[in-house]
């Protein structure tokens, strides 16, 4: 079966995407997730300019030898905007193998290993009162986890919460970067508040957790971690930011709360000593963005020998089709923890028709062969691309600081 045609299609249905379509002589078609928040067009013309042409006449039956193609043949490896393209060429092909063989992705990669994909959802408030409305409002919906973000006295915009009550939370939210002021010794006093009425108005029960969004010095993701113990988190996320792996023996010398990093990181190399030195415990590192499946698992595989489990990223900016993918990888895969779940519009539904189905705080993998997740071309068309950009934060001296 051979690749006779490959293009990109970009769709804004509330916010971007760039889809990759690959196409066989047999007719069957696989898609794949390309898109990268806030720097979507750059993988086009990765996409277009580098790859694509280099598809046209290859066996797509030969999923490794194209991923390895892709990656050592570049010369240029690892990044983003390289992995995001190389991810969804791969997603997309191994989409056209399992629709070939006529069954559900999780059968292709060993079968199912749990009957049902538990989620956790983003609850955000203004203030705490806010926040803990959200939170009675997702474990009615069926929710056992959830991710409590507030805002914080004194920081007028701060990450996961959205500028007005009742409106969805987009950080790529304007043409050009917002800028956010931002203070630490704030958030640092404010968040145990949080989460010791979270407790107390809902009991032990319920999975909590947060997202710092890579904010925090390791000393003070240690005093942090140390804060919340009594909370006992299911994760605190992206505590700092993680180039430098060895900040994280810092934080573990000091915290038992456990620790999910990973979806900024593209390639099995940024985790290593993560996972070797058993820093962490989750994984977080989203199909479109680290390689694809080929390589996802590999990472997964390595983390499964240190207790690490995965807790794929799954914000509205990773498309249903990445989001489907991961339901099939989130079913089969031996070490899983949980998946993130932030609902698509309903534009965004009605581009990517797809057979995932939400219930009870799960989400249920379909059984249509492939992933399961297509593209309406003709309704894609219908939603322009539009520039949008993530924000930066500023220290309130001004200094520019991790967003
Ligand atoms: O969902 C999360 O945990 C995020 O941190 C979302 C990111 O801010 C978002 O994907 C940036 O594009
Ligand atoms: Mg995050």
């Amino acid at each position: 079966m051979k690749i006779s045609d490959a293009y990109v299609i970009v769709t804004s249905p509330g916010r971007n995407f760039v889809t990759l379509k690959i196409v066989t002589d047999e007719g069957v078609y696989g898609i794949g997730d390309a898109t990268l928040n806030g720097r979507e067009l750059a993988v086009v013309a990765y996409l277009e300019e580098h790859v694509l042409p280099a598809l046209i006449g290859r066996d797509a039956s030969r999923i490794e030898d194209i991923w390895h193609y892709l990656y050592r043949g570049a010369y240029w490896r690892r990044g983003p905007v390289t992995m995001a393209a190389i991810s969804a060429v791969d997603l997309a092909l191994w989409d056209i193998k399992a629709k070939a063989a006529n069954m559900p992705l999780y059968q292709l990669l060993g079968g199912k290993s749990r009957e049902r994909v538990m989620t956790y959802a983003h609850c955000t408030g203004r203030d705490i009162d806010g926040c803990l409305d959200e939170v009675e409002k997702h474990i009615a919906l069926g929710y056992r986890a959830v991710r409590v973000q507030a805002g914080v006295p004194g920081i007028p915009t701060i990450y996961g919460v959205a500028k007005r009550e009742g409106e969805r939370y987009e950080p790529a939210d304007a043409e050009l970067p917002a800028e956010h002021v931002w203070s630490t010794e704030k958030y640092l006093n404010h968040v145990p508040k949080l989460f010791a009425a979270v407790r107390e108005r809902f009991g032990d029960d319920i999975h909590l957790l947060h997202d710092v969004h890579h904010r925090l010095t390791p000393i003070e993701a240690a005093r942090l971690g140390k804060a919340v113990e009594p909370y006992h988190l299911f994760w605190l996320e992206d505590c700092v930011p993680a180039e430098n792996q060895e900040s994280f023996r810092l934080i573990r010398q000091h915290t038992t709360t456990p620790l999910a990093v990973g979806e900024v990181f593209n390639s099995i190399h940024d985790y290593r000593e993560l996972l070797e030195n058993q820093w962490i415990d989750y994984i977080r590192t989203p199909l479109s963005h680290g390689g694809g499946l080929t390589h996802v698992r590999r990472i997964a595989d390595l983390a499964g020998l240190y207790h690490v489990r995965t807790g794929f990223h799954g914000p509205t900016d990773l498309s249903p089709v990445c989001l489907g993918a991961a339901i099939h990888f989130d079913t089969w895969v031996p070490n899983f923890g949980i998946q993130e779940h932030m609902p698509h519009t309903a534009e965004t539904d009605a581009v990517f028709p797809h057979d995932y189905r939400f219930e009870d705080g799960h989400f249920l993998v379909g059984e249509a062969p492939g992933h399961g997740v297509d593209i309406d071309e003709a309704l894609a068309k219908q939603y322009p691309y539009k520039r949008a950009s993530l924000p930066v934060n500023r220290l309130e001296d001004g200094t520019l600081w991790h967003w």
